[in-house]
């Protein structure tokens, strides 16, 4: 797939989302900017809680209460997405961009068969015949190689975890979105049926040219499929590069720790380094850099100054102050 670095199908600027907990403010998402380019895997990582399925679900004004994008603009093929109506919104989410959650295997409907999910699913979004939408059905269940007429004709309960899995995936396709957002699509399922669905998702980004975020903790995911990564911390994101960039000359330290964090297989295991304490809590995060309790490099300087995301080489961008010019230069 060959990504067009100039068109920007999606651009994030400087977008916040609060939850309004009891009179306390978590800014779960903290000021984010961020460009999607065409036909691109963006690779989205972080520890859980680093804001990564809000940010996402921000990008489909998707928050719900207590939750609310209080700063900040998202433009859709320069679109803006925070304010388009309530009808504009349903074209936007499937058919422009489409999502598929977290656990969603676990939100499907157990009562109604897969073949209903897909129509209930398509009608709320657009308007056609039902042979042809369910033939499109058919012909999506056998790109996820699942036997569409068993498929279509169970009710969720009758399949397994991967192959529900790919059932959504094949439904997240119903419209033909052009970006694809995925959230931990294979977390919960065996290491099989992972490299099974992640080769399904790299022969439809291969074959139908669409944009996919992945927003997952696992690196070695991300190593494996994404053209460009993001790297999130505590509700901001802290690096930005090539996968080659990231996995080969990560500059923050926090990106550096996740990827020595990561358990492999072909590695000895004594290798692997946790990065000591946990994220902070977002309602009273620390000042100055937000891994500053965390970091081995910290200075001084570090527990006081926000270090803003700076362009270090072409595309690679890092949010630590060593790489501040007037805090380098001091
Ligand atoms: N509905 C909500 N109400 C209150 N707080 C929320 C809500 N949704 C998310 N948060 C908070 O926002 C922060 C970011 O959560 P988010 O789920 O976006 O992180 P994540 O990186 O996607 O983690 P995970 O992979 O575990 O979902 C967390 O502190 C979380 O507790």
């Amino acid at each position: 797939m060959i990504v067009n670095k100039t068109e920007k199908i999606l651009q994030i600027k400087e977008v916040s989302v609060d939850f309004d907990l009891s009179g306390k403010t978590l800014r779960a998402v903290d000021n984010v900017s961020l460009d999607i380019y065409s036909g691109e895997i963006f690779g989205l990582v972080g520890e859980s809680g680093s804001g990564k399925s809000t940010l996402a679900t921000a990008i489909l004004n998707l928050v719900s209460s207590p939750g609310q994008i209080t700063h900040g603009e998202i433009l859709y093929n320069g679109k803006d997405v925070l304010s388009l109506s309530d009808e504009e919104l349903r074209k936007y989410r499937w058919k422009d961009v489409a999502m598929v959650f977290q656990a969603a295997q676990n939100a499907m409907n157990p009562v109604i068969r897969i073949r209903d999910q897909v129509l209930d699913t398509y009608y709320a979004h657009s308007k056609g015949a039902e042979k042809q939408i369910l033939d499109k059905a058919a012909e999506l269940m056998e790109y996820v190689r699942l036997d569409p007429d068993r498929v279509l004709n169970s009710y969720a309960h009758e399949l397994s975890g991967g192959m529900k899995q790919r059932a959504i995936i094949a439904l997240s396709l119903i419209l033909d979105p052009k970006v694809l957002i995925l959230d931990e699509p294979t977390t919960a399922l065996d290491v099989i049926t992972q490299a099974y669905i992640i080769e399904i998702l790299q022969k439809i980004h291969k074959d139908l040219g669409i944009t996919m975020i992945f927003l997952t903790h696992d690196v070695s995911i991300v190593a494996k499929v994404a053209d460009r990564v993001g790297v999130m911390y505590a509700g901001q994101i802290v690096e930005v590069g090539s996968v080659r960039d990231i996995f080969y000359n990560p500059l923050h330290p926090y990106t550096y720790g996740l990827i020595h964090a990561a358990p492999s297989l072909i590695d000895d295991i004594s290798n692997r380094r946790a990065i000591p304490g946990s994220p902070p809590d977002l309602i009273n995060p620390p000042p100055g850099c937000r891994f500053n309790p965390r970091c081995d490099q910290c200075i001084g300087i570090c527990r006081e100054a926000h270090p803003s995301l700076v362009e270090v080489s072409e595309g690679h961008m890092v949010a630590c102050l060593k790489y501040n010019e007037k805090v380098v230069n001091l």
